[in-house]
């Protein structure tokens, strides 16, 4: 594993005792928070049980289980409260989940006392949604119960007018597209994979300002150029053009199908928007395949499972989820038309999806390499080596591409992801920032955002990268 950073010049990782960051502040205010919404949402679940409108096979054992499970969560919030030391998963919860890593990590940190404001964020925010699965895992009657779904559903339902928008574009782009597979006008491709591409990368804002009902000479347009920039300027490092080169260059000396695989985000309204740029790629004939990544287990809250895609699907079909009227209406026949489109891919294997047990565990992603054969980073290696381009969605992916490090913010891409760098795969991080954790910045450019964010944010000027309002596009060619 050739990496051209050594271990001395390798920064700590971010520690959520470091005070004044937003890391510390995640550990002692914001899980409080999540852990409370799911001891809320586990009761609302228990009432509907109570009241019939869910209806369950043994409703004495899972109104049981449910008050157990509940009582528990209620127990891990004051643990989380009170800062005590974490313990080590149970038997009976290695049983019933993947959490080897996680102990191996705490045995070997025993002396250091590892407690909630007193670890690796990183470690410990994944080692926190860890404990909230055990306790549904292990209870009969809530194996299967993704205690965050209601929170995934709402706020899709909530996103009504960006998907409906989408939807609608996407629909009458789809013959332009079609008409691009035979002969493609590249510089066409170019703008359209530039405007999908940022699609993706805002996918959990809803307010896309770039789609207006902007026709395709719009974007061609001065004005289509000046909402883009608009955009853009918000993008503080923008390799779009080398993955869009790389997608040319597959295109042009085709040795075989083209594939780009998806490690995703959140599900919901990102999740829909990650479908409109795979649907981008495939209509085009771009690419052959596409592979999505999601999550084995509920995780930071919002993360895709499996099923979240078909129930994003089923959203689109169902007039009450999404009231567009009738079936025939203008809207209700763009949703239709996008949720076959993504069936279809699926039925034809140029979309699919999987959840290796990979992306639910504390490595970094340091560890997506030939040498870590103990949890399937090898594995994972090896299978994302068969794409062409991987891109990674969302902040916590970028934190462990770069370890979520304290390195300086100046610090090069290459360095910050270590082997990542050189092993062979080649990435793209679409990043909305919202951690402490930043790299590849032009000289200058942090100094001004935190000057800019200190404003409003007195002796808060770096929380700029904390803010979901600015966002990185970062490639590596892997060699
Ligand atoms: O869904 P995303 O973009 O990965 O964001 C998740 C991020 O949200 C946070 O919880 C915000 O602090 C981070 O811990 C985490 O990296
Ligand atoms: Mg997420
Ligand atoms: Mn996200």
């Amino acid at each position: 594993m050739t990496s051209t950073t050594t271990n001395s010049d390798i920064p700590e990782r971010f520690w959520t005792g470091i005070p004044g960051t937003f890391c510390s502040y995640t550990a002692s205010v914001r899980w409080a928070i999540i852990l409370q919404n799911a001891v809320d949402d586990t009761a609302k679940e228990i009432e509907a049980i109570k009241s019939g409108e869910v209806k369950v096979n043994n409703k004495d054992l899972t109104l049981k289980q449910g008050n157990a499970i509940k009582n528990q969560l209620i127990t891990l919030r004051e643990e989380l409260i009170n800062d005590v030391e974490l313990r080590q998963f149970t038997p009976e919860e290695l049983a019933v989940s993947n959490l080897t890593s996680f102990n191996e990590y705490l045995a070997a940190r025993k002396g250091d006392k590892i407690r909630w404001n007193h670890s690796e964020w990183l470690f410990c925010e994944i080692y926190m949604y860890r404990r909230i699965n055990c306790y549904f895992a292990l209870q009969s009657e809530w194996t299967k119960f993704d205690i965050f779904n209601s929170l995934k559903q709402s706020t899709f339902k909530a996103s009504l007018h960006g998907v409906v928008e989408l939807a609608i574009r996407y629909k009458n782009l789809l013959p332009i597209w079609k008409q691009n597979v035979e002969n493609k006008d590249w510089d066409l491709l170019e703008i359209l994979f530039k405007e999908f591409i940022e699609i993706s990368l805002w996918g959990n804002a809803t307010d896309l300002s770039l789609l207006t009902n902007a026709t395709l000479d719009d974007i061609k347009s001065i004005q289509g150029a000046k909402a883009r920039e608009a955009s853009e300027s918000k993008i503080v490092v923008n390799d779009t053009k080398l993955a869009w080169k790389t997608i040319v260059n597959a295109n042009k000396d085709r040795k075989g199908p083209v594939r780009i695989d998806f490690v995703l985000d959140n599900s919901g309204f990102e999740l829909y928007a990650d479908l409109m740029l795979a649907g981008f790629l495939l209509n085009t004939g771009l690419i052959d395949k596409c592979v999505f990544h999601g999550k084995d287990v509920p995780y930071m809250v919002s993360d895709v499972m499996i099923k979240d895609l078909d129930i994003l699907i089923q959203d689109l079909l169902d007039r009450d989820f999404f009231p567009t009227g009738s079936s025939t209406t203008p809207d209700s026949q763009a949703l239709d038309l996008f949720a076959n489109e993504i069936t279809n891919f699926r039925k034809q294997d140029k979309l699919s999806i999987e959840a290796d047990p990979f992306w639910t565990n504390e490595l970094d992603y340091w560890n997506l390499d030939p040498s870590e054969t103990k949890y399937h980073g090898a594995q994972m290696h090896k299978e994302l080596s068969q794409a062409t381009l991987v891109i990674f969605k969302g902040d916590l992916n970028y934190r462990k591409l770069t370890g979520d490090r304290t390195w300086k913010r100046t610090t090069p891409w290459k360095t910050a992801i270590g082997p990542l760098a050189h092993n062979g795969l080649v990435t793209l991080s679409l990043r909305t920032c919202k951690a402490d954790v930043q790299v590849a910045l032009k000289e200058g450019v942090d100094e001004e955002l935190c000057a800019l964010w200190e404003k409003d944010h007195p002796g808060k000027g770096s929380w700029w990268s904390s803010s979901g309002k600015w966002a990185v596009i970062c490639f590596s060619d892997g060699q």
